[in-house]
């Protein structure tokens, strides 16, 4: 094993923080660098990265430029929409085409497209360009203090944008956040680690005004004349999928809260008990929730949202998909305010549920950075053929005992994998932590605190954490479990490559997971990720297929043989590991050979884990 490997071991040395100085310094976002930044131009702190900025290439290098892109008013370049399709695949219609006829057709196409654009505006890569569409787009911004002079916003609240470092808007922010200041509904689609969170974070509090505990009961009553609507109960609403992102969310919102006395709660149990007493929710200006707590609590009549003038989907294509639709809609239609300005956000938007999203907004102006439901371009991608379910094991203990990208997060399908792949690697002495639903609020909540904190250099993670979560310093990401959807793949190998830095996603198919494997293959294409041609080769699986997976995940045997060894490594076991990459190594020379992947699921049976 090599010297990493027992770094990585809890038995081990130290951390030589020396030694990983680089990755150490990635949990500090004031030094923080790329791994690659080594001969780039040196960054002031607090600047946006180049590679961040999408404006200025927007611009091609001037504003005039930007101001062309801005003002594309009802424009629409159809390119993402003729790609791509429902499911953020792109769209050959007819299965048996030739993959390298398309791509030429399709490499002509943006061609031709790239001719009939501006100049300026054709040299800027597809993944950096804004498009907008919609009626009277506001122009965009090219700083922040833009809005001071147009929008005449708080100086207390540029400030503490400012405070937080934040330099220059990136690309989703110089359109999204004018936008939403006019009072637009919005959708927003822009690549994982973009900064959504701030295109609608900062609009909503400049609209707000001031917090309503510090507007006395006159201004309650009489009708205000700032653009500070007047009212009881809580004026601003931010769903978000999950816990642990709503909890991100709220820390965000504290950042921005700075310097005046905002009333933002983090929507629980035990706030929602507060929340309860109507006078202590008449005074609360922002709510950060989870759809299910916040339905309860309607139910109930708990709470009342009727006062609710801004209403942010954030993660919306997982809010209004099959699962979380009907309780958004619920929310969505107590939000019976007349002026409820509403905007959804997300890096993967797919037709269906953005058709979905046109039904809930009201005359939307639509922002999208890059190509829709493409994987950010910072992140490296590669595809790993592991052969069986014991195959991943290996090759996970093979790189971990290499050169990892750390921290590392890993990505199963299931809370019962995370709990088994955590107990295999701890019992190979790794230091490595895990998450998924099953844990308790306070064990969630711990690792996600020892992860921000850079006490975890490994961990093992359920969908839970596939969306949204902001870990600075993630390098890698290592689908264990091939993903059941294109959004799903974007979204994991998107907690890492965040703002401007660069990251590593490593993908693990099977056998069973060969008929997927085409639409993942697509989106690393795509985002400029080399993927041998055999892949390319291989046939687009249907839609109907392509659903059954999103509901059913691919069958998948026990991750590891801890339950079967007991304590030490028995000689059977070895045996049994050894018989298995015997068998993996003719399965991979089978593939190679074009072979295995022409029966998919044949060999689901040769798990024997
Ligand atoms: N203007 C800016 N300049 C520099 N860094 C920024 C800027 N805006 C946001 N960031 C940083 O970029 C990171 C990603 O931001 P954020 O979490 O909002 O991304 P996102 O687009 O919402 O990603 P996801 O799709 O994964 O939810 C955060 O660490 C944030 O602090």
């Amino acid at each position: 094993m090599s010297e990493l490997f027992h770094l990585l071991s809890r038995g081990g040395a130290k951390f030589d923080k020396k030694r990983f100085k680089n990755e150490v310094e990635l949990f500090n976002p004031k030094q923080a660098k790329s791994t690659s930044d080594s001969k780039k131009k040196p960054q002031k702190s607090g600047e946006l990265p180049p590679e961040l900025d999408f404006f200025k290439y927007a611009q091609g290098g001037n504003d005039a430029g930007g101001k062309k892109a801005g003002k594309g008013k009802g424009k629409k370049r159809a390119i993402e929409e003729d790609e791509l399709d429902e499911d953020g695949e792109e769209e050959d219609g007819n299965e048996s085409q030739v993959d390298s006829q398309h791509e030429t057709g399709r490499k002509r196409k943006r061609e031709e497209e790239d001719s009939a654009l501006p100049k300026a505006i054709a040299k800027v890569p597809l993944s950096h360009r804004v498009t907008t569409t919609g009626s009277n787009v506001p122009e965009s911004i090219s700083s922040f203090s833009d809005l001071s002079s147009r929008y005449s916003i708080a100086p207390q609240l540029l400030r503490n944008v400012e405070q937080n470092g934040y330099a220059i808007p990136t690309g989703i922010q110089a359109y999204g956040i004018p936008t939403l200041l006019e009072s637009r509904d919005v959708t927003a689609v822009s690549p994982t680690g973009t900064g959504k969170t701030l295109s609608y974070l900062l609009p909503i509090f400049s609209l707000l005004g001031s917090p309503s505990s510090s507007r006395d009961k006159k201004s309650k009553t009489a009708s205000s004349t700032s653009s500070a609507p007047s009212g009881s109960g809580i004026r601003a609403l931010i769903l978000s999928p999950t816990q642990e992102l709503a909890a991100q969310i709220y820390n965000e919102c504290l950042k921005l809260a700075q310097g005046r006395k905002w009333k933002v709660v983090l929507y629980s149990k035990a706030t929602g008990a507060t929340l309860a007493q109507k006078d202590v929710r008449d005074k609360v200006d922002i709510v950060v929730s989870t759809p299910l707590r916040l339905v309860a609590a309607l139910q109930e009549g708990t709470i009342e949202l009727n006062n609710v003038r801004h209403l942010i989907l954030d993660e919306a294509d997982r809010l209004l998909e099959e699962g979380f639709l009907e309780q958004t809609r619920e929310i969505v239609s107590s939000c019976t305010h007349l002026d409820v300005q509403k905007a959804v956000f997300s890096a993967t938007m797919p037709a269906g549920v953005e058709a979905i999203a046109k039904d809930i907004l009201s005359d939307p102006v639509r922002v999208v950075v890059g190509l829709k439901d493409a994987a950010s371009v910072q992140i490296r991608q590669t595809l790993t053929y592991v052969g069986t379910e014991a195959g991943k094991l290996t090759t996970l203990r093979q790189l971990l005992a290499s050169a990892p990208p750390l921290p590392l997060l890993v990505f199963v399908q299931s809370r019962e994998r995370a709990a088994e792949l955590h107990q295999e690697l701890i019992y190979d002495g790794i230091s490595v932590d895990v998450l998924h639903s099953d844990m308790t609020r306070k064990q969630r909540d711990d690792s996600v605190r020892r992860l921000r904190a850079g006490e975890t250099w490994v961990m093992v993670c359920t969908e839970v954490m596939a969306r949204g979560m902001d870990f600075g310093g993630i390098r890698g990401v290592l689908n264990y479990d091939f993903p059941q959807s294109v959004q799903s793949y974007i979204h994991r190998i998107g907690r890492t490559g965040r703002a401007g830095r660069d990251g590593e996603a490593i993908t693990y198919f099977t056998d069973a997971d060969a008929p997927y494997l085409k639409s993942i293959a697509n989106v690393l294409k795509q985002s400029g990720s080399s993927v041998p041609d055999w892949i390319l080769a291989l046939p687009k699986p249907s839609k109907m297929k392509r659903r059954a997976l999103k509901k059913k995940p691919v069958e998948r045997k026990s991750v590891g043989v801890i339950a079967g060894r007991g304590i030490g490594k028995g000689e059977s076991v070895k045996k049994r590991e050894m018989k298995e990459a015997s068998k993996r190594r003719k399965l991979k020379n089978d593939v190679e050979a074009g072979q295995a992947l022409s029966r998919p699921e044949a060999d689901a049976d040769s798990d024997s884990s």
